[in-house]
């Protein structure tokens, strides 16, 4: 019997190929090769960058993500010292590449554009946006708000917002004169998102449980989802993260603050156009409204403005909590802090005849250099200004950044480094106050040798006259990245900083504040990441003082 037509095809063919196999397989090997050549001897954009930390990627990544960041960046900065290389490379919880950079480029970094250098792509990937969807476009006209209607009107807004602050406070802490125990965070979440509420949507909406719910919480379950997704390895993600309750819920929370907020906008426009007499609301949801309308040429959509409004929330709700908590919980561990600073806030009250003025706040000079200290010793991020890098660029060096990256400036290292800051591993709450004393910057004429609270250390050159005049809480600078840097720095630091110094400010004058009973060291920060933020769950004491 004979086979088939094509099976007798196919072993003729089968025959020749085993003939031919020598050609067939060194051709294809050739081509193997090839590829495996191309790839291998493609010059590796990042080559010219060390990684830091041990082992394989997934390795590298754990001991990131385990609250081990610090060491991280600490190790890297210091290789940076003695090399020719301008950054180093770390495995953080991103899936992207981290290049991270010498700050002395921090001043080229800053002036390049977003076409370069994006904010918003960061932010994206930071926040998960994938699986999140928390967009960096979210708040994409809020800086504008912020720096042409906000901060220009803090002068006029500080009464508003310090009565806000004065009755959210006696709302919120223990109003009697014997010491009470409790959990500090809460509170002071609620005392900060009814301060910025006031001057945020005004002060009919500002003690609203809804307004609280979506300004407090949306932010806290945002980033608990992001916590939750670093923590996985990155190819579990796009499998796991969407089944993530605190994930799930987002998209609910996002459609409760419209529920709230739609009708507000919707019956504040109907006025407006309605009633000739009409006086619009002095807030930032009107600037806003009226801000994105010039901004695009027609009024936002309702559900627009509400999301601008989260955002808003977002950026500033949490940042300001975490920073006064940090504040407060130093101070408790300080007592002998406590005259001073109340000396410090008294004197500056008693020139504006006890208002919140501009001057006031900016006499508070003590106070100011205390909560920059703590910027600095508990600074939230380990790093600043992340930014995802869209086209490739030369530094001065002439190190080449590659497209694709995500650099960062390493500020916890540049907190911690001796040459920028003497003696970095002390909390001096005055360390910046001496700064801003020595007219000729540190170890300059004002130096006061004979008396060591005054002596401010010596340093030198353009470092030691940086630091000094970037010695303001608010002041940003290669030295000073608690906001950030250059175009993206924070818009909201003016306003956070007026609230911050009220609130502490109402507290020194009517509140005596201390740790619990039997406890004296000054609370662990938790760490995870990138970020360092005060134990939410501690116990403070208080008591209310008689008027002084
Ligand atoms: C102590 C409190 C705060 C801290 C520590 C903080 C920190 C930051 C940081 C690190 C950035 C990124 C800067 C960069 O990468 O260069 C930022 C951006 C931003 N912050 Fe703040 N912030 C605070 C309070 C606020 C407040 C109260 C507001 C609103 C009133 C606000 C609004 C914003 C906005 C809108 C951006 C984005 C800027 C842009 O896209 O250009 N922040 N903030």
């Amino acid at each position: 019997m004979h086979p088939p037509e094509s099976a007798s095809q196919a072993v003729t063919l089968a025959q020749e190929l085993v003939e031919r196999w020598p050609y067939a397989a060194s051709a294809t090997a050739a081509i193997v090769a090839g590829l495996l050549a191309q790839y291998l001897l493609k010059p590796d954009p990042l080559a010219g960058f060390p990684i830091v930390g041990k082992g394989s990627v997934h390795k590298r990544r754990k001991y990131f993500v385990s609250g081990r960041a610090r060491e991280l960046y600490f190790e890297g900065y210091r290789q940076l010292y003695n090399a020719t290389n301008a950054a180093f490379r770390i495995t953080t919880s991103r899936e992207t590449e981290v290049v991270v950079i010498d700050p002395k480029y921090a001043k080229e970094l800053a002036k390049l554009p977003d076409n370069f250098l994006s904010f918003n792509k960061a932010v994206e990937e930071t926040m998960q946006e994938k699986f999140t969807h928390v967009s960096g476009n979210g708040g994409a006209y809020l800086p504008h708000t912020i720096k042409a209607n906000l901060t220009p009107a803090l002068g006029r807004l500080n009464p508003v917002l310090a009565k806000e602050v004065r009755e959210s406070m006696e709302l919120e802490l223990p109003q009697t004169s014997e010491w009470t125990e409790f959990i500090l965070s809460p509170k002071l979440y609620r005392i900060v998102a009814m301060a910025s509420g006031r001057i945020f949507i005004g002060a009919e909406l500002c003690r609203q449980e809804e307004y609280l719910d979506a300004a407090i919480n949306y932010t806290i379950e945002v980033m608990t989802a992001v916590f939750l997704i670093q923590m996985m390895p990155t190819w579990l993600r796009p499998i796991l993260a969407p089944w993530i309750p605190h994930v799930r819920k987002l998209e609910k929370q996002r459609q409760r603050a419209k529920d709230f907020l739609v009708p507000i906008i919707t019956a504040r426009r109907k006025a407006a156009a309605e009633d000739p007499n009409y006086q619009p609301p002095d807030d930032m949801l009107q600037w806003m409204d009226d801000d994105l309308t010039k901004q695009q040429g027609k009024r936002p959509t309702v559900e627009d403005l509400a999301i601008q409004q989260l955002g808003i929330s977002f950026a500033a709700i949490h940042t300001t909590t975490m920073t006064v908590t940090n504040v407060i919980y130093t101070l408790a561990s300080m007592p002998e802090l406590v005259p001073v600073l109340r000396e410090d806030v008294r004197q500056a009250l008693e020139e504006t005849d006890g208002e919140f003025t501009s001057l006031a706040l900016q006499n508070m000079k003590k106070l100011d250099s205390f909560m920059k200290e703590n910027l600095r010793f508990y600074s939230m991020s380990a790093s600043s200004f992340q930014r995802k890098v869209l086209q490739p660029f030369q530094l001065s060096n002439g190190q080449v950044i590659p497209a694709g990256v995500i650099i960062e400036l390493p500020s916890c290292a540049v907190n911690a480094d001796a040459s920028v800051f003497p003696d970095p591993e002390k909390f001096d709450p005055m360390r910046y106050y001496k700064l801003r004393q020595s007219k000729e910057g540190p170890g300059g004429d004002e130096a006061d040798e004979a008396d060591p609270d005054k002596k401010v250390a010596k340093l030198s050159g353009a470092k030691a006259a940086e630091v000094t005049a970037s010695s303001q809480f608010v002041s940003v600078s290669p030295s000073s990245l608690t906001f950030g840097l250059g175009r993206h720095a924070c818009p909201g630091r003016f306003f956070a900083a007026n609230e911050i110094k009220m609130i502490m400010s109402v507290m020194l004058m009517h509140y005596d504040i201390a740790l619990p009973e039997g406890e004296t060291a000054r609370f662990p920060n938790l760490t995870f990441g990138h970020t360092s933020a005060p134990d939410p769950k501690r116990l403070v004491r208080m008591r209310k003082l008689a008027d002084m």
